[in-house]
């Protein structure tokens, strides 16, 4: 393989010479540094959170929204972020927070459909934790405590690091029912879709955090699908992504046990959907018992026809959709006219969105087969899906691996991964061409060994630069080679101090005489 020895000789062309020199150097660097983030992407190493991070709430404040149901569910954009549930609606009235001799209860943190979620300390464990408490207004309603508490007694039934522990459940002091469960530090899946909509971190490696997050959800239905529980409400708010990169999916208040717990909706005829007016249409839907959340509803669910982990699967398929395109599959004006389109199954534009994505095909692909309009033609259950997505990671990763031993190998330039504690990790061939050592002993000595002794109080400034996150280092330095002469080297560099490493590339700019050109 041929080293890279410029020999240039007119001032002009040593500035060009230069110029190539870094051009190369840096897109070098640039490709060789995306493959290695996909790696550590597909390894799943979860990032300690940003400075970003630790300075926001650790509670995500901004889900905090009234949940309004029949009235303003007609006329208000509701169907973007709100659930849908076969209750009824919200009183006015300011709830008092509830008494329990157990927990010292602070601020609210959330507002659902169903209830206030309040951080709270158990005074037995000596622990935060949330506390959930009924709405007022249903707090009158058997079927509505009831529905309440079957929330807490399924969410706890299902034991997965995904779903929250549920640590107690019961009536307050003051009579209201509640239950307490792990306090989850960390933001909602909407909240970060939002930010990524809002700033430059739109970025490959911003999209495949957000894979990976997917990927938790589909292991955690998947789990909930196994014990023969659907949940019926996939959305990007009641998915929580914890301050150290752990997911949970919230709200189990709408799942059901399949064959135990069946929905009783009464389904809504094609012809209803399409013709009858606003008005009728509202009058229908109130009677239904029809549940979820219409942005990301399966057809079959939307209709009130018989629903099943495929209905999950769909949420999921919306999931993703909103991930890749930055919006649910349904989208309107009004409450009534998102339900037309779910319960349509109208998905010409959500599928030309996807399309237009600049998203990976087979993830495309993915999202497409799970909005399938049909219930048969989508994947068999959430866990089909967290296999495709975990071969798509590992092939990812593979490509990703070959990439970057391609890059080692064809380059024409020295090409190094060192660790900021002074050795190099990996050398290309080019090292041994150039300085005739064997890649063992260029990786068990430190790099300082090998350095003319003029050149290391330089050398361990770029290194300082580099360890204090300077992105990009550029510096001369002699090596030596095996027979004891010195090699002029010019160094580009960049580090990535989360994995306390170096990407280093090098050329060798001898010139006649032994000085740099
Ligand atoms: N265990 C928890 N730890 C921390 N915050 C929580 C926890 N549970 C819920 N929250 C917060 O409270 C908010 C309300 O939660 P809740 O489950 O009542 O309703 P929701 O899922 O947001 O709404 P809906 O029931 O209308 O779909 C959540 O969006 C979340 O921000």
């Amino acid at each position: 393989m041929a080293i890279a020895t410029m020999s240039v000789t007119t001032p002009t062309q040593r500035v060009w010479g230069r110029q190539i020199i870094q051009r190369c150097t840096s897109a070098l660097l640039k490709k060789s540094l995306r493959a290695m983030t996909l790696i550590r992407l597909s390894r799943n190493v979860t990032p300690a959170p940003s400075h970003d991070d630790s300075e926001r709430p650790m509670i995500d404040h901004s889900s905090v929204r009234t949940a309004s149901i029949s009235k303003e569910r007609a006329d208000s954009n509701w169907a973007d972020s709100g659930s849908w549930k076969d209750f009824d609606h919200d009183g006015p009235l300011p709830q008092p927070v509830a008494r329990i001799q157990r927990y010292r209860i602070g601020d609210q943190i959330g507002k659902g459909g169903m209830g206030l979620v309040y951080h709270a300390h158990d005074n037995v464990f000596d622990r935060d934790v949330a506390i959930k408490v009924l709405l007022k207004s249903y707090q009158s309603r058997e079927e509505s405590r009831e529905r309440f508490f079957r929330e807490a007694r399924t969410t706890a039934r299902l034991q997965h690091p995904g779903i929250v522990a549920v640590y107690d459940m019961g009536i307050s002091d003051d009579g209201q029912p509640f239950f307490a469960m792990k306090l989850v530090e960390g933001r909602t899946l909407s909240t970060l879709l939002r930010e990524s909509l809002d700033s430059e971190r739109q970025t490959q490696l911003h999209q495949a955090r957000l894979l990976d997050v997917f990927a938790r959800v589909c292991q955690t239905i998947a789990y909930a699908h196994s014990n023969q529980t659907v949940h019926l409400d996939i959305k990007p708010s009641n998915v929580m992504v914890g301050a150290y990169g752990e997911v949970h999916v919230m709200d189990w208040g709408l799942s059901r046990q399949l064959g135990k717990s069946p929905i009783q909706s009464v389904p809504i005829p094609p012809a209803a959907v399409d013709c009858i007016s606003d008005e009728a249409l509202s009058a229908i839907l109130s009677n239904s018992k029809i549940i979820g959340t219409p942005s990301y509803m399966a057809p079959e669910q939307a209709r009130g026809h018989h629903i099943s982990v495929r209905s999950d699967v769909f949420g999921l398929g919306a999931l993703l959709c909103e991930i890749l395109t930055g919006r649910p599959p349904y989208e309107g004006d009004s409450f009534r006219r998102v339900y037309r389109r779910a319960a349509r199954g109208a998905l010409r534009d959500a599928y030309q969105r996807l399309d237009a994505s600049d998203s990976d095909p087979a993830i495309i692909s993915l999202a497409k087969r799970c909005l399938a309009r049909n219930e048969h033609d989508r994947p068999a259950d959430a866990g089909a899906i967290a296999d495709q997505i975990t071969a798509f990671r590992e092939s990812s990763m593979e490509r990703a691996q070959r990439d970057l031993c391609r890059f080692f190998e064809i380059s024409m330039d020295l090409f190094c991964i060192a660790s900021l504690d002074g050795y190099f990790k990996r050398v290309n061939s080019n090292f041994s061409r150039v300085l005739g050592y064997s890649d063992h002993e260029l990786v068990s000595k430190p790099f300082l060994h090998f350095v003319h002794p003029d050149d290391i109080t330089q050398t361990r400034k770029a290194i300082g630069a580099l360890a204090d996150g300077e992105s990009i280092a550029e510096f001369r330095n002699r090596y030596r080679d095996c027979d004891g002469h010195y090699r002029w080297l010019q160094w580009n560099a960049k580090s990535i101090p989360e994995d306390n490493i170096v990407f280093a590339v090098a050329r060798v700019i001898d010139a006649p005489g032994g000085q740099p050109d």
